[in-house]
């Protein structure tokens, strides 16, 4: 993706702040403008509050796309998921990250810092970032996915 002027928000709790900073480390160096939301440090924390300030930013238009960094990357997908307009996918390879943007139009992807190293998490990113959404027959699929049609219990 060519760097834009509309930063990339990242996010993560404890289990997932070093992997954050490389990964952010990463993407300034490539130009990218990164709003960090913390967290900041390795003191214990709640993942949903970074994942509600990631996808605020992304669904109000300050930040292009989301990344989000737990332990697992599940609950903090989950939060994302929470969101009205997140489509937010756990991506453990760049297979996953380069489909999801194709297929799915995800516009935050979220990585376990537990389970993947940070080179394999990285090309995710990056893959994330530099692949476009296909469209086509995927439409109609992802329209699907809009709160409107969430289906009803
Ligand atoms: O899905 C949740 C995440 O993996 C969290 O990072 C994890 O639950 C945190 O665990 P702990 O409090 O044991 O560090």
């Amino acid at each position: 993706m060519t760097p834009s002027e509309t930063p990339i928000a990242i996010g993560s709790d404890h289990a997932g702040v070093e992997l954050k900073a490389q990964v952010k480390q990463v993407l300034e160096s490539a130009g990218h403008k990164v709003e960090d939301f913390g967290t900041h440090g390795p003191e214990s924390v709640d993942y949903p509050d970074f994942a509600n300030k990631v996808a605020g930013a992304v669904v109000s238009g300050q930040a292009s796309f989301g990344v989000l960094i737990c332990g697992t990357g599940i609950g903090i997908s989950i939060a994302a998921n929470r969101h009205a307009a997140i489509r937010c996918a756990l991506v453990h390879d760049t297979t996953g990250a380069r489909l999801t943007r194709q297929h799915n139009d995800a516009n935050v992807i979220a990585l376990g810092a537990r389970l993947i190293g940070p080179e394999v998490a990285i090309d995710a990113v990056r893959t994330f970032l530099a692949t476009p959404y296909e469209g086509g027959r995927h439409e109609r699929r992802v329209a699907k996915l809009s709160p409107e049609r969430a289906p009803v219990a």
